[in-house]
């Protein structure tokens, strides 16, 4: 029978600047996780793994990071402990530790001695920062493999000590009793151990490993993962709902000609009121260069036209008076100006709207339809944009058949992935169709990796939380060497939301593996999913809308939860109020898609305490707008 103990959450960070350029491949990354995954008797996890190059303030904070924010129990270090110059893995390590373990150091330089003198050149540190044991190990995969033999009968009394689990005793004992076998080297290479079988269901997790991370924090993760460099040139009649990834310049003044805002007529200011002879006409399209305004004359003009040659102001028509015409009234011969005429009146100098050269749109900006206006009037009809994410759309469920009005037996129709798609390609976001996979690793990895020919983005749902058919998190870490950066958050609707990082192809994809439970899947894709793609598009303003509204139920109350709720609301206004009613959709069952159905807001409730356990019709709450008020 396997023991039901939690298991050791673990970092693994590879230390290399050649490994970091790509130059060289990471083994003793690999040999670890195959030391942690099957050879060990540590019950443990690898949830998260990076590589950085050997800078002492890289390495410190993702040290830091770990440890204060994933709560991670254990991390290894892998590489930088010599004596060259680049080798500052300890230095980092000390400069973020809060308390020393020099034995476990001892312990690894002893037990090398044995094998080589040339251990006595290694400089690994150990120490304590908040509830995680940091272990610097070397860099070749052979002594990874002794450190770690070396010190892992030790870890999980040393984890438990740390986050003082009550297991403590019962671990020291059992350490005790197995001391003198445990510490022995194994000798065989790593690639021969028989891996332990994560996917039999024994052997599954009974606890979740992720630390749960508030909701803030699992969004800054997720955007320090989202920063986007690529631009492309579209047509500017295409680009409404795109940010802008250069400044827009004109290249012309306008009006590029001095234009009359009036229809009236071109005078000289200085001839004052009185009587005109009127010696032709300029029209919005004309040029009007054979008209030559001088002292005593006038030319009609019409609102846009340009100014003719000799005149300096124009007078609207309303102030005039005829004087004499033609019979047929077809031609003008004089007017009145009635009066006063200031020296450039009614005119728009060249130049005045937009000058030559300036800055029409800025880099940032998100394209309206009046913004494409301003790049027609300046005539810049290729534009360079931020390139939009390629994302697709994942279903996973042995439950799960296409929409069809006919229902197999024991199975549900795929409601999140059409909603998925819609909702994306709402967005504006192109999205590919990646179907739905089976609840097997292999069917899983087929439509991810197929999925990663064509996305940079996967959003996947179901398969992430503590079933023996999730294997969503092994897949991607086992089979794509995924960074998960969480997988669990304090959040109702949402809890499992997990995200993840990798390298396939040459290329960073990054996945969000939302729950299955429908309107989970739909608040988490608020919350994360399209601020991550608006963010990658260039962005300035990614996070939903926040507003106050009262809270008002058909109960007068709303019971708390012990996670913070995402609760589905219909934004209202009252004319006499000031601030909007959040009215609740009603059961707020994370499978019941109809309580998103109508909802335009999430109202944000707080986790209850001992002395809060509802929280009542008339409260103020934040509410994020997730649809048209
Ligand atoms: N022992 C525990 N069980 C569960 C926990 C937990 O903490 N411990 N968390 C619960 C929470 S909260 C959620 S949310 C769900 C998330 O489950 P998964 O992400 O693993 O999703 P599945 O198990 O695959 O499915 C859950 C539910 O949703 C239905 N589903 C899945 N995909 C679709 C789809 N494409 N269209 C429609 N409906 C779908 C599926 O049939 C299940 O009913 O886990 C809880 N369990
Ligand atoms: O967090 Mo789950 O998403 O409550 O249903
Ligand atoms: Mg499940």
């Amino acid at each position: 029978m396997s023991s039901v103990e939690n298991t050791i959450s673990v970092g693994l960070l590879t230390v290399s600047d050649r490994c970091f350029r790509g130059l060289t491949k990471d083994t003793s990354g690999i040999c670890i996780r195959e030391l942690i995954n099957g050879g060990s008797h540590l019950k443990a996890t690898v949830i998260v793994e990076d590589c950085v190059p050997d800078e002492i303030d890289a390495i410190s904070t993702i040290l830091t990071k770990w440890s204060d924010v994933l709560n991670v129990n254990l991390i290894f270090t892998l590489g930088g402990t010599g004596f060259s110059q680049r080798d500052v893995t300890p230095e980092a390590t000390k400069a973020i530790i809060e308390r020393d373990a020099p034995g476990l150091s001892f312990a690894m330089i002893k037990m090398s001695l044995e094998i080589t003198p040339l251990a006595m050149l290694s400089r690994p540190v150990c120490g304590i920062r908040k509830q995680t044991l940091i272990i610097n190990l070397p860099g070749s995969p052979k002594a990874v493999k002794e450190c770690f033999q070396m010190v892992v009968p030790s870890l999980q009394h040393a984890v438990d000590l740390i986050t003082g689990s009550k297991d403590v005793a019962e671990t020291h004992k059992k350490m005790q009793s197995s001391e003198t076998t445990s510490v022995k080297v194994l000798h065989h290479s790593c690639s021969h151990q028989q891996p332990r079988n994560l996917e039999a269901v024994a052997f599954r997790p009974r606890h979740s490993n992720f630390p749960m991370i508030s909701v803030t924090k699992a969004q800054e993760i997720v955007f320090d993962h989202c920063n986007r460099t690529e631009y492309e040139t579209i047509d500017y009649m295409d680009s409404v709902g795109r940010v802008l990834s250069a400044d827009v310049f004109s290249t012309d003044p306008l009006p590029p000609f001095p234009a009359s805002m009036k229809d009236g007529y071109a005078v000289i200011a200085a001839d004052g009121q009185g009587s005109r002879q009127v010696i032709g006409t300029s029209v919005a399209g004309s040029q009007p260069t054979e008209v030559n305004v001088q002292s005593g004359f006038c030319a009609r003009i019409s609102t846009g036209a340009p100014l003719p040659p000799g005149a300096d102001s124009v007078v609207m028509v309303e102030e005039t008076k005829l004087i004499s015409a033609s019979e047929d009234g077809n031609e003008e011969f004089q007017i009145e100006i009635m009066s006063q005429v200031k020296h450039g009146q009614e005119i728009r100098p060249i130049g005045c709207d937009i000058k030559n050269g300036e800055i029409v749109l800025e880099r940032g900006t998100l394209i309206t339809p009046t913004d494409i206006g301003i790049l027609a009037t300046v005539g810049q009809i290729k534009i360079e944009v931020y390139a939009l994410p390629k994302l697709a759309v994942l279903s996973t469920g042995d439950e799960l058949q296409e929409s069809h009005p006919d229902l197999q037996r024991g199975r549900i129709r795929d409601s999140n992935r059409p909603a998925l798609l819609s909702f994306l390609k709402q967005q504006g976001f192109p999205v590919i169709d990646a179907g739905i996979a089976e609840d097997r690793p292999e069917a899983l990895y087929q439509r991810i990796n197929a999925a990663f020919e064509k996305a940079d983005v996967l959003v996947s749902t179901g398969g992430v939380s503590m079933g023996e058919m999730d294997l969503l998190r092994h897949v991607l870490v086992s089979r794509f060497d995924a960074t998960v950066h969480f997988g669990r958050v304090d959040m109702k609707p949402g809890k499992p939301t997990t995200f993840a990082s990798c390298e396939h192809g040459g290329k960073k994809k990054i996945i969000f593996a939302l729950p299955g439970n429908p309107v989970s899947a739909i608040v988490t894709c608020h919350l994360y999913v399209i601020p991550a793609c608006k963010k990658l598009s260039g962005h300035k303003r990614y996070l939903p809308t926040k507003i106050k509204a009262e809270l008002s139920s058909s109960t007068g109350y709303i019971p708390l939860d012990s996670r913070p709720e995402y609760h589905r609301v219909s934004v209202q206004w009252h004319h006499e109020k000031s601030i909007p009613f959040a009215v609740s959709t009603g059961n707020q069952q994370s499978s019941r898609l109809l309580s998103i159905n109508n909802a335009n807001g999430l109202a944000i409730l707080p986790s209850k305490t001992t002395e809060m356990l509802r929280i009542l019709d008339g409260t103020i709450v934040d509410v994020i707008v997730i649809d048209q008020l």
